[in-house]
């Protein structure tokens, strides 16, 4: 199985439990992990063939940009849908990181891992 990564995606937008933090917004930084097969891409040299990482970034940024969800959860939940659904990716991890949202804390967040992992061909 190949992956395509994509780290430290920082975006911007609003989330959180508290009534504080409804209205500001906050960055929050994905980290993304997609299987995808790269052999007919590296054979043909061909965007066509592959998962073109940045139309994921864009559509990710636009659909986060957009959110106002409450937990972590929910929102590393959409975005691994879009992933799956939009992008015909069989198997994502995705790590939503909320950088200093804790005090004395560096990171928090979730990790979540969607779909089925392809067989090696
Ligand atoms: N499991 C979670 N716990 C907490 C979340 C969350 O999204 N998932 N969120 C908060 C607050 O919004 C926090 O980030 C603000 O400091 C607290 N716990």
């Amino acid at each position: 199985m190949d992956i395509i990564f994509l780290r430290g995606l920082q975006i911007e937008t609003i989330i959180g439990i508290y009534d504080w933090e409804r209205e500001i917004r906050q960055t929050v930084v994905l980290d993304l992990e997609m299987a995808t097969d790269i052999r007919r891409a590296a054979e043909t040299d061909d965007i066509a063939h592959t998962l073109d990482y940045k139309a994921v970034s864009k559509r990710l940024i636009e659909f986060v940009e957009n959110s106002q969800f409450f937990l972590v959860e929910t929102l590393a939940e959409k975005v691994a849908a879009i992933l799956l659904n939009e992008f015909s990716i069989p198997w994502v991890r995705v790590t939503l990181n909320k950088r200093g949202a804790i005090r004395g804390a560096s990171d928090v967040g979730v990790l979540i891992e969607r779909g089925e992992k392809p067989a090696d061909a």
